[in-house]
């Protein structure tokens, strides 16, 4: 059989051999990006030097799929970027249509976030080099899902044994790999490429890194049981305080656990004096209260110290929720100076991130010195917002790069399994439903247990209600309850 270009079609130890002498496979002692110290190290992308090898590779990925029949896939999309012309070769070589799926969405045009023809319902094949943990392969299935197109399976060349094919199975896809990396060790070390210490240090490598999916490894694992049988639980409120650096972010954490609230009130009310007295009675009930302080009517400048003599009292922390958007400069001058002077009495305030980081760095100028710290608006809880899953995921590298400053996010659902990260969701009533402007309401059950959240943030649920602060009790037990379940 011809394997591309007329060349002989290798066999599996010919081709790993192969990858190995190109350097695709590398050993040595590595830094990867994670900190972490690897004797092994893959970089696939230098097989686009390799025509005919690169047609060697498609054709083992293309017979991983074990009965293609049964797989019924109208389309083939390869994760970026190694996997691309992998794909192409198997689309352009079986007759199958390709699908690219773009890092970005276009900022013209149609800002489609997957190129290609398809139909709602179609099912697609990815293809991917490595599998380690799952998440580029689930970050391109998520893109397609976006679509309307559905992922049952998914081929992998290597995969690195580190628990991403089990986290795949859990989320509905099944991954068939060529070769696993033990399987490459072994045939290295017939070939006399690696010695058996190296081998052993790698699989010993493999055994003592695996790799928690995003969706639990927000958790520790107990001790006393033997590996197997050890139980993983979440981490609680208290548990995450200690790992946070941001003191703002532990502090929250910190109240948290004392008052037994993960509630937030929106103090969404237009006179001083109403508001202060409405935080007066909710205050020992929340972990915080969120303000927009420029819909104040009677705005003086002592609204601050105020509400900040209240915080004191009532132990709990204030958020200004400004959504600041625009240039670092512009947002520097907005949160420092004007009227509210708001980085003087705000222990949190919050960003759209569409500018681009130069807003957090704004911010951070300004509220860093003063001991404040900022979310990151990567979801809003409106009908028809524009919120991308490209969007949401730029924005949490957005918060990871500044994780000195940014401590959250505001969102609908845990965005990142960092135990340091706070998640904030607005758009929470007892009853799930929508207002006459498009604001959508979930219940705290379903924003906290179900959807991973930390936090819920009310406004017109408890100031509206009869009894404002019966209301404000009744949310701080469900939101708690919410979390304790999540917990057990
Ligand atoms: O996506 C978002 C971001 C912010 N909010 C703010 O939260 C409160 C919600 O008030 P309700 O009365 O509980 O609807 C409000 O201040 C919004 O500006 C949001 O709702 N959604």
């Amino acid at each position: 059989m011809e394997g591309g270009s007329g060349s002989r079609r290798l066999s599996l130890d010919e081709l790993i051999v192969k990858l190995y002498e190109i350097e695709g496979l590398k050993f040595g002692d590595f830094k990867l990006k994670s900190g972490i110290q690897s004797p092994v190290y893959f970089d696939l992308r230098v097989i686009i030097s390799y025509p005919e090898l690169m047609v060697q590779v498609a054709e083992f990925l293309w017979e991983a799929v074990p009965s293609l029949s049964e797989a019924n896939f109208q389309s083939i999309c390869g994760v970026p970027y190694t996997a691309l012309p992998l794909a192409t070769i198997m689309s352009v070589k079986h007759n199958i249509p390709m699908l690219i799926r773009r890092k970005e969405a276009k900022d013209y045009g149609t800002k489609k976030l997957i190129e290609g023809q398809y139909s709602e319902g179609d099912v697609c094949l990815v293809v991917e080099d490595i599998v380690t943990s799952g998440t580029s392969v689930q970050e391109t299935v998520e893109a397609l899902h976006t679509v309307g197109v559905t992922v049952r399976n998914a081929v992998v060349l290597i995969d690195r044994e580190q628990g991403g094919v089990k986290h795949l199975k859990n989320k509905g896809i099944e991954v068939h790999s060529v070769c696993t990396l033990s399987q490459a060790l072994d045939i290295l070390r017939s070939a006399g490429k690696l010695g058996d210490d190296k081998v052993q240090e790698v699989k010993e490598f493999l055994a003592a890194n695996q790799v928690s999916p995003a969706d639990d490894s927000n958790t520790i694992t107990g001790d006393g049981q033997s590996p197997e049988k050890k139980t993983k639980r979440a981490l609680t409120f208290g548990e995450r305080a200690q790992l946070c650096n941001n003191a703002v972010s532990r502090r929250l954490f910190e109240v948290m656990e004392d008052k037994q609230s993960n509630l937030i009130l929106s103090a969404d009310i237009t006179q001083t004096p109403q508001l202060l007295q409405l935080v007066e009675k909710i205050g020992p009930f929340v972990c915080a209260v969120k303000t927009h302080v420029d819909i104040l009517e009677d705005f003086t400048p002592d609204f601050g110290t105020r509400l900040t003599e209240l915080a004191e009292k009532h132990n709990f922390l204030i958020f200004e929720d400004r959504k600041f958007a625009d240039i670092g400069h512009t947002v520097s001058l907005q949160y420092e100076g004007g009227m509210y002077r708001i980085s003087d009495w705000a222990d949190i305030v919050n960003a759209h991130t569409v500018p681009g980081s130069g807003v957090v760095q704004g911010l951070k100028q300004v509220g860093q010195p003063k001991g404040g710290a900022c979310l990151l608006i990567a979801e809003m809880s409106s009908a028809g917002n524009l919120a991308t899953s490209e969007y949401v995921r730029a924005t949490v590298e957005m918060a990871e790069e500044h994780r000195d400053f940014v401590i959250g996010f505001i969102c609908q659902s845990r965005l990142t399994s960092d135990p340091s990260f706070l998640h904030l969701t607005p758009g929470v009533q007892l009853q799930k439903g929508q207002d006459s402007l498009g604001q959508q309401y979930l219940t705290p059950a379903e924003v906290i247990t179900n959807q991973g959240s930390d936090i819920i943030i009310v406004g017109r649920g408890i100031i509206k209600a009869d009894d404002p602060v019966a209301a404000a009790k009744q949310y701080q037990e469900a939101a708690y309850s919410a979390y304790l379940a999540r917990l057990s």
